[in-house]
């Protein structure tokens, strides 16, 4: 079994692609997320970020071939086997339903199912599981079931799961799919709050269509086009009016300011 994770440890996706019937959903994608950082992957719908996501995190469709190679601090993240790879990166996916019926406090307590040996769920489970729920302002609502939660609340119990599934060792990958889909502006800026708070000791890559948020919020950005990296780097290098408009098709007038990035966009003048 590998050790824990080193401190600082960035995620290298190196050559990644996947595809299914010989169309690729990921071609070929080469780039990197250290830790400390916030890397938001951006590109238009069917670009493929949740196909590399999923991807990361081990989860290829049914009868689709995965080649290149995954890195955490160095680590072959696609070697490991499923249970030990689970411990070092959790994905949130959009707003999945989930077992209505479950408390928070139940669907975190899943989390630690990769922990899990013999004798199932223990003492010290509870205590990661409190921790996530506190770690993710989600504490409130730990005895709530999953049905009666608004949007925002069930992304955090998502969250704290995603931590759960993390807490004993150091802190691991962190993949979110539009974590701020569904939420109001004000629990978009408590959510990114949040999650640039867990991205200072590990790297969090989430999915974002609003480019002004990606460059507002985030340290890094990857713009992807079907399936392929297109750029990446700083948000000022990558999100330029001549890429907006190669790979979205639309004009922006980009103005940025010292407390964010507001972002106008107009059908392209043909
Ligand atoms: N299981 C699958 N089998 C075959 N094709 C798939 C599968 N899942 C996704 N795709 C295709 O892969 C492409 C990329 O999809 P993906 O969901 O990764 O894009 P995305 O960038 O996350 O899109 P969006 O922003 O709309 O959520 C799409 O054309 C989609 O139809």
């Amino acid at each position: 079994m590998s050790g824990p994770l080193p401190v600082g440890a960035a995620l290298e996706v190196e050559s990644l692609s996947v595809r299914v019937r010989g169309r690729a959903l990921v071609d070929d994608a080469t780039w990197s997320a250290p830790a400390g950082r916030l890397t938001a992957l951006v590109g238009p719908n069917g670009a493929g970020k949740s196909s590399m996501l999923r991807a990361i995190a081990g989860v290829v469709p049914e009868r689709a071939e995965r080649t290149g190679r995954v890195l955490l601090g160095g680590e072959r993240l696609d070697a490991l086997p499923p249970r030990e790879r689970a411990r070092r990166v959790a994905l949130v996916e959009q707003l999945a339903d989930g077992a209505p019926q479950l408390t928070a406090r139940e669907a975190v307590r899943l989390g630690r199912t990769p922990h899990h040996r013999m004798l199932g769920f223990s003492l010290g489970d509870d205590r990661h599981v409190a921790a996530a729920l506190d770690a993710a302002g989600a504490m409130a609502l730990a005895e709530r079931p999953l049905a009666e939660l608004s949007g925002g609340e069930l992304q955090r119990v998502h969250l704290a799961r995603a931590l759960a599934q993390q807490s004993g060792g150091e802190p691991g990958l962190l993949l979110l799919d539009e974590p701020t889909n569904h939420l109001d502006v004000a629990w978009q800026l408590e959510l990114l709050e949040l999650v640039r708070r867990l991205a200072l000791d590990r790297p969090v890559v989430m999915t974002v269509h609003d480019l002004a948020l990606a460059a507002t919020h985030a340290d890094r950005v990857v713009l992807v086009d079907r399936g392929r990296v297109v750029a990446s780097g700083a948000p000022s290098d990558v999100l330029t009016p001549e890429r907006i408009r190669a790979v979205y098709g639309v004009d922006a007038e980009i103005d940025a300011r010292p407390g964010g990035v507001a972002i106008r966009y107009r059908r392209m003048a043909s």
